[in-house]
């Protein structure tokens, strides 16, 4: 083999990068792999002893090994790695070599990077690529967007060690500039919002049903042979009743509870926001984990406010498990539907032309969000085109409603006991919002245009109107924000606050 070229080269060998490449190895390609580290390069020589994968320490040998034209990936962390890899490359490519990143890069460094590498004659990829370290090995689903002649030059090995699903390969090609990288983000965004309402159920079983972790276990086992069937539930019940070796103590009580992140949730946060698409249970989970670095904050509070626990809960045993179910099934499907519509309104608004439905169809095996509701929703997508919120769908309609209750119930069991549940209650809320004919936000209107003369639109009458509603409000001209200023003594003193609310 070390006479012959390597069809497929991979820059970084950890977690992801080495995993991958052993899985294009697997399925008979030649792998050569290439990372800053020499151990790393050490040991995928060692695993990869019996099988056509290589490890160089050097880029130049590396670039000189593989086949034109060159077809290499890069997982290095994101952020200035990458431009420092590509800047290594670029004196040693030849042109019309693609380059794939398959981190977790932000997606407008895709497009600066996609357009700098198109003045070079590099083809370049940004694809996401989900699964963690057994999905890299195994079968990951990859989201590959940018040049579309390299993604039909790696087209044959990309499904080839993509997971199947019916023997269908979870990757497709997702649409130009950083198209991938930005759908990645969002199922990045819809995992965190996923991994949250789990934490809550958990914490709701525990702390309102008082299960013990074994017990959670089972349920959770059940669970994931019902509806909610998907790998980030199978993964909460084995972590639950997981014990280390010799250990009376369940592994997941003495993990501290701080969550950290590396910013895929929060980029999701950040471009809905500016887009103006509502995902509240991902906003939400990401401010979680926010809530949760604040540890001793949150010691010192829990010694100032105590909570009233009531004797005895409403709901407990069978009755608690079989409403949490609900709850979580009307919790996941909410999160699914906002990072749908945020990924509907994106193509829109960033001209990718994004197929909704096989972005369902690619996520339903080898990510972490995998699920079996995901086939429910590449249906939906497939049966409606510009369909962009898939909360009123007739396959989730009544489902919907039949969980409603219990989140309002398990939402109220858990404001009685202290528990947090601002994912369920956010998944719940947006519901609510969502399905009202009339939201209070006239009254937003109205408070709008009497401080900023921002002006409003009637119910009763076609146009834009402003009223000038307190005719004692002094104008200066030109500066609107002064006018809000009350000028009545008595409204004034309303903004004081109440006296002894301090210590
Ligand atoms: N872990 C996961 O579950 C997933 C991760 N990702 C994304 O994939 C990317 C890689 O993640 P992961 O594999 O976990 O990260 P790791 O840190 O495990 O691996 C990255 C590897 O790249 C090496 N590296 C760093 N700089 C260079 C360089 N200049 N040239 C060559 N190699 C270099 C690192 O070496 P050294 O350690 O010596 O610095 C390390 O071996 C990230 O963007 C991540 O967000 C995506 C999906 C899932
Ligand atoms: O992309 C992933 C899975 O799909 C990674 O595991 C991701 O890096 C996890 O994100 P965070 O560290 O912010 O929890």
């Amino acid at each position: 083999m070390d006479q012959q070229l390597y069809d497929f080269g991979m820059i970084g060998l950890g977690v992801m990068g080495r995993n991958f490449l052993l899985n294009v190895a697997d399925d008979g390609f030649g792998a050569l792999g290439t990372d800053i580290d020499q151990e790393s390069v050490d040991a995928l020589n060692e695993e990869g002893k019996e099988m056509r994968v290589k490890g160089v320490s050097t880029q130049k040998e590396f670039v000189s090994l593989l086949s034109r034209p060159r077809k290499i990936m890069m997982l290095v962390p994101a952020g200035k790695i990458v431009d420092s890899v590509i800047e290594g490359l670029l004196p040693i490519l030849d042109e019309g070599d693609i380059l794939i990143d398959g981190g977790n890069s932000h997606y407008d460094d895709t497009d600066r990077r996609y357009e700098y590498l198109k003045t070079k004659g590099i083809r370049f990829l940004g694809a996401g690529v989900s699964g963690g370290a057994k999905g890299a090995r195994l079968g990951p689903s990859i989201m590959p967007g940018g040049d579309r002649s390299a993604w039909e030059d790696v087209r044959p090995i990309l499904e080839t060690v993509a997971a199947k699903v019916n023997g269908d390969p979870c990757v497709t090609y997702i649409g130009e500039k950083s198209s991938g990288h930005y759908v990645k983000m969002v199922h990045n965004g819809i995992e965190y919002g996923l991994m949250q309402l789990l934490a809550e159920a958990y914490d709701i079983l525990k702390r309102v049903g008082g299960m013990d972790n074994d017990q959670m276990s089972e349920l959770f086992t059940r669970w994931n042979n019902g509806r909610l069937n998907s790998y980030l539930v199978e993964i909460t019940a084995a972590i639950l009743k997981f014990r280390e070796e010799g250990s009376e103590t369940h592994l997941l009580d003495v993990i501290l509870d701080k969550a950290k992140q590396k910013g895929t949730g929060k980029w999701t946060s950040q471009s809905a926001m500016d887009i103006g698409v509502p995902i509240p249970t991902i906003d939400s989970a990401v401010t979680m984990r926010a809530i949760s670095a604040f540890k001793e904050y949150r010691q010192d509070n829990s010694k100032l406010y105590t909570v009233v626990h009531p004797d005895e809960p409403l709901l407990k045993g069978e009755g608690l498990a079989e409403a949490v179910e609900k709850a979580l099934y009307f919790g996941f499907v909410c999160c699914y539907a906002q990072g749908m519509h945020l990924l509907a309104e994106a193509s829109e608004e960033m001209d990718y032309k994004l197929d909704l439905e096989g972005i369902a169809r690619i996520w339903r095996g080898g990510c972490i969000i995998r699920a079996e509701l995901l086939e429910t929703i590449r249906s939906a997508y497939g049966k409606r085109e510009g369909l962009k919120n898939m909360m009123a769908t007739i396959e989730f309609r009544e489902d919907l409603h039949d969980c409603r209750d219990a989140v309002a119930e398990i939402v109220h069991q858990a404001n009685e006991r202290g528990v947090p549940s601002m994912c369920l209650s956010s998944a719940l809320q947006y519901f609510e919002a969502f399905r009202s004919e009339r939201l209070p936000l006239n009254l937003v209107q109205a408070q709008r245009d009497y401080f900023g003369s921002h002006t409003y639109e009637r119910l009763d009458e076609k146009g834009t109107f402003h009223t000038t509603w307190d005719p004692k409000k002094i104008h200066k001209a030109g500066d609107e924000t002064d006018s809000a200023i009350p000028t009545d003594p008595n409204e004034a003193k309303v903004m004081d606050p109440p006296s002894g609310a301090e210590g």
